[in-house]
């Protein structure tokens, strides 16, 4: 490598790095921040896969840690230049209570935005989502809509509630004074559905395909149009803002950007047989077979038999009145905020994305080839 140890002399901290984001984010950090010193890496599961990372030049530091626990938040970003914050709950299927999603996405937020500001850090990226926004409980739709885009962003799900609120307290510390006496400058990505290499829902789709004899039934109007982002292009812009934030802090400071790239504008079924139709899935049309009211109806029987049979097991299916709502409503966003802001390009194109995505499905344990 070209570039001279002098020239490394940043630490990041990456949360969450061992999830399906955070790894891509970490990875793309060691690919494309030369000046990356030492790279924290915090989960409350650390991956094996970390290991590998160690032998290079930069100095990986894997920190196993709960963002809920403050000493344990505090200790991790103490100097550190910036704080990549995307640990969260993720969970729209009633795995965890309210109250664990309140505690991770909105208690472990304050837990870093306070740990800058006591330790001095200036730094702060925090992974929101497109839900902070919508869909709304209303099911409008977002068509192609920007960050200034009015919507009535009015929630019920514990989910989408504790991203807003972790990410409005996110937007609120910007400017607030850290250990020293400087500014913290802080802003919030969002992220529409994000696919790639290790997308867990991708995974149980195609593996719900291969159960039905290689067919998915399609359940959505190929006309909802559901905004995806590839998991590449998501890191390469946490990357970027990250490496923008001080020269660019009276511009990026206190501001979202939604997360975008080339990937087309489809319903969220259309968009899956990108990938999962070249290895030998194929979506059967049978809307007039399954109406929306009986998608309904077995939504609302899947939210009644997961509260039944809550004492004696989790029933957590895919489709509930929650995840059909936001599968059938448009939310699709075009912008280029981020472009303006910080030079953003994405740096896979379509073509890349997809072949790397349909690659990745093709590799996957008990697939078809
Ligand atoms: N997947 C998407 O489509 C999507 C879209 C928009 C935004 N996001 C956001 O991106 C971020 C990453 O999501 P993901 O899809 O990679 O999810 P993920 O579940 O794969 O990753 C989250 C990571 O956070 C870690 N984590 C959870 N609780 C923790 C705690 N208490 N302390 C420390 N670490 C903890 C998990 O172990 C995991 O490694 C989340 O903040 C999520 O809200 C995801
Ligand atoms: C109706 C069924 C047949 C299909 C169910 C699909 C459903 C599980 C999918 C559809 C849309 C998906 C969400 C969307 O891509 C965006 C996000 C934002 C992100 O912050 C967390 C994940 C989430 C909510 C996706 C979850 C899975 C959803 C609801």
């Amino acid at each position: 490598m070209a570039e001279s140890t002098e020239a490394r002399k940043l630490v990041y901290l990456v949360t969450g790095g061992c999830g399906f984001l955070g790894e891509h984010v970490v990875r793309m950090l060691l690919q494309r921040e030369p000046r990356l010193l030492e790279l924290r890496v915090f989960d409350l599961h650390l991956g094996p896969w970390l290991e590998e990372l160690k032998t290079g030049p930069v100095q990986v530091t894997a920190i196993q840690g709960d963002v809920t626990q403050a000493h344990e938040v505090t200790a991790a970003v103490a100097g550190a230049h910036v704080v990549i914050h995307t640990a969260g709950l993720v969970d729209v299927f009633g795995r965890a209570s309210p109250e664990t999603i309140y505690e991770v996405n909105v208690q472990g937020t304050k837990n870093v935005i306070e740990a800058c500001v006591q330790t001095g850090t200036r730094f702060l990226v925090y992974t929101s989502s497109m839900e902070v926004v919508g869909p709304n409980i209303k099911g409008h739709p977002f068509y192609r809509g920007n960050e200034d885009t009015p919507y009535e962003a009015v929630h019920s799900h514990p989910y989408p509630c504790s991203k807003a609120q972790a990410e409005r307290l996110v937007l609120e510390a910007n400017g607030r004074e850290v250990h020293g006496g400087l500014p913290l400058v802080t802003c919030a990505l969002r992220p529409t559905g994000i696919y790639g290499e290790g997308h867990q829902i991708m995974r149980d789709f195609y593996h719900q395909g291969l159960r039905l004899g290689g067919r998915l039934f399609r359940a959505i109007p190929a006309s909802v149009e559901h905004g995806r982002v590839y998991v590449g292009n998501v890191a390469w812009m946490h990357v970027l803002v990250a490496r923008e934030l001080e020269q660019r802090a009276a511009l990026m400071g206190g501001q979202v950007y939604f997360c975008y790239d080339e990937s087309p504008y489809k319903s969220y079924e259309d968009f899956n047989m990108e990938f999962l139709g070249p290895c030998g899935l194929r979506l059967v049309e049978s809307r007039l077979l399954v109406p929306y009211w009986l998608l309904v109806l077995l939504a609302a029987l899947n939210a009644l038999l997961q509260w039944l049979l809550r004492p004696l097991f989790l029933y957590a299916p895919l489709l509930n009145p929650y995840t059909l709502a936001v599968a059938n409503t448009t939310f699709t966003v075009s912008t280029d905020k981020a472009q303006r802001h910080f030079g953003y390009v994405p740096l896979f194109s379509w073509e890349d994305s997809r072949t790397r995505t349909i690659h990745w499905v093709q590799t996957m344990e008990g697939s078809a080839r």
